[in-house]
């Protein structure tokens, strides 16, 4: 542990809980749930959502937590079919204990069985789909900021991104109300993240994913690693549980300069997904 707090830069410990935590998983690992996020936190941000891939050094880790860590999910705004195809989670040798939660919750994948869920498409998506086009062709001919705005399609979402856009922050802007008000009219949530705003049936978020994986009295220690907005409802849920229980559990924060604010919610402080690498790796590193 001493190696990795002085000898990572990528790896800091805001709080004693986060220390603490990180120490109960290393000494109890069987009793432990670690959650993780996807985009942003096991794999780097980049421009095209598609070109999305996992750390290399976090897949190890996670390879190896699989074989002594009690639970493992992965909780993403992602479909749960991109997830798998993105992340290769399927592929790992031994997916028992792994869990993904795809698009907020609404979908699953469980590790044990190979079963997925995914509950069929509210007729609104398509709707919001049709208004989105139509919305982005007529403000993108009369403001250039907003070309090269891009919808991904993700059957139970619709996703609205600026990043590759000529000006993603003014694009951001001019839309995010107008999606707000679209969302309304539909019945539908948006969902705020980097350069994206979403469109989604309100199913569930990763608050309530977390809340039903914390409801086994076999957890002695928890960790949830995000990096975004959509993350908090998450972490409001583990420190909920640790009050009322009394056992460990960490924020545990892939920080960034896109979402400033998430660093005061650390208890474990991670340098983006390289962070996170080497935090997993160090839950699994034998001389710790
Ligand atoms: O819950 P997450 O796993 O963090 O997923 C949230 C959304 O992430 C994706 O968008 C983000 O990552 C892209 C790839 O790095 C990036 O281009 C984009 O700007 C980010 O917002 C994804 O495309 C969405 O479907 C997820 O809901």
């Amino acid at each position: 542990m001493d190696g990795m707090t002085s000898g990572s830069d990528l790896v800091s410990f805001p709080t004693d809980e986060g220390r603490a935590t990180t120490e109960a998983i290393i000494d109890d690992p069987s009793n432990a749930l670690i959650c993780l996020d996807f985009d942003g936190t096991l794999a780097p941000i980049v421009a095209d959502p598609q070109d999305a891939r996992p750390d290399p050094e976090a897949m190890a880790a996670l390879e190896r937590l699989l074989t002594r860590v009690g639970q493992v999910a992965i909780v993403t705004g992602r479909p749960v079919d991109v997830a798998l195809q993105l992340g290769g989670f399927a592929m790992l040798p031994d997916t028992s204990r792994l869990r993904v939660f795809g698009q907020y919750g609404a979908e699953t994948w469980n590790g044990a069985t190979g079963h997925i869920h995914v509950p069929a498409q509210p007729p609104a998506i398509g709707e919001a789909k049709l208004q989105i086009e139509r919305m982005l062709a007529d403000l993108s001919a009369q403001n250039p900021a907003l070309r090269g705005t891009a919808i991904e399609d993700k059957g139970l979402a619709i996703g609205v991104h600026t990043r590759r856009a000529a000006d993603p922050a003014e694009a951001l802007v001019e839309l995010t109300p107008r999606l707000d008000t679209l969302a309304d009219r539909l019945g539908l949530i948006t969902e705020p993240g980097r350069n994206v705003v979403e469109l989604r049936a309100g199913h569930s978020d990763k608050g309530d994913v977390v809340a039903k994986l914390l409801d086994d009295p076999s957890i002695g220690a928890a960790a949830f690693c995000g990096d975004d907005l959509g993350d908090i409802s998450a972490f409001a849920v583990l420190i909920k549980w640790r009050r009322r229980t009394g056992r460990r559990a960490a924020c545990v924060v892939s920080a960034s300069d896109e979402v400033p604010s998430l660093r005061e919610r650390a208890d474990v402080l991670c340098e983006g997904p390289s962070g996170i690498a080497a935090w997993l790796t160090s839950l699994t590193s034998t001389d710790s």
